[in-house]
């Protein structure tokens, strides 16, 4: 099949991301700090500067009961549920469906006074990754997004900020199975779940505003969307 243009960088892009998301926090190089932490969520960033900007690298590593990896990742990848969990979107448009696992989006998010409004427009993709070293293992699921540019949507043309970002959901199934060889239930299984993201705030906002968001912002955001994900799932089949 012809490719689209974008497919060789969102295939690099993914492994590069993947690779880093699997690295435990000792690995990532130094200057991690734990910033929050809440029951099995812990979060770290790196305070990062670029031209005096905050861009602090943020990865937050959770274990969830009850949920499997693979509805982790649609529920995060599918435009359609992102209004209930995502509660700084202000307003989200499907710029280009490239496949049923790739898609081109544009967000504007609330204004965070003083900061002015932001907007985003990234690709997303949503793959199942083989899991190489023990063959049964339960597979991992992604999704990257990675901003890229529309024509359409030029940056800064309009009342929005745009920022730039890069993220990767990586999600890993973890079943027990029950003693007794009843079938798997949810109780029989979890998620661990390892969120990256490193936002360029675009234009000037002040570190110690951008980094006061970060920090009510960021546990807010996991923390909601994995309730989320268990509530629309508890009453329905496995998705493995
Ligand atoms: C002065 C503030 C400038 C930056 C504001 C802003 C915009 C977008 C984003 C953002 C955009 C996308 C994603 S996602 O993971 O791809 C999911 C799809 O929506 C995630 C976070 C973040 C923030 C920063 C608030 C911070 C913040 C942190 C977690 C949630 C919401 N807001």
């Amino acid at each position: 099949a012809v490719q689209h243009p974008l497919w060789p960088e969102v295939d690099r892009v993914v492994k590069q991301q993947v690779t880093m998301a699997k690295m435990g926090i000792g690995e990532c190089g130094t200057g991690w700090q734990l910033f929050a932490e809440d029951g099995e969520m812990k979060m770290y960033r790196r305070e990062e500067e670029v031209d005096g900007m905050v861009v602090d690298p943020l990865k937050a590593v959770h274990v969830v009961k009850g949920i499997t990896g693979h509805e982790v990742c649609n529920y995060f990848f599918n435009p359609k549920y992102r209004y209930d969990w995502e509660t700084t979107l202000e307003h989200m448009t499907v710029l280009e469906t490239i496949s049923d696992d790739t898609m081109v989006f544009l967000q504007t998010h609330k204004r965070i006074w003083p900061a002015s409004q932001r907007d985003v427009v990234f690709w997303s993709h949503m793959r199942k990754l083989p899991n190489g070293q023990d063959r049964d293992g339960p597979d991992m699921w992604t999704v990257v997004n990675n901003s890229t540019e529309s024509s359409e949507h030029p940056a800064n043309a309009g009342k929005c900020v745009r920022i730039y970002l890069t993220v990767c959901l990586l999600c890993q199934t973890r079943v027990h199975p029950p003693k007794d060889g009843t079938p798997i239930s949810r109780d029989n299984v979890s998620c661990k779940i390892t969120y990256c993201s490193v936002v360029n705030p675009g234009g000037w906002a002040p570190a110690s505003v951008l980094r006061a968001v970060y920090k009510r912002e960021y546990p807010k955001f996991l923390k909601r969307f994995t309730a989320y994900v268990v509530n629309q799932t508890k009453n329905q089949p496995i998705l493995f």
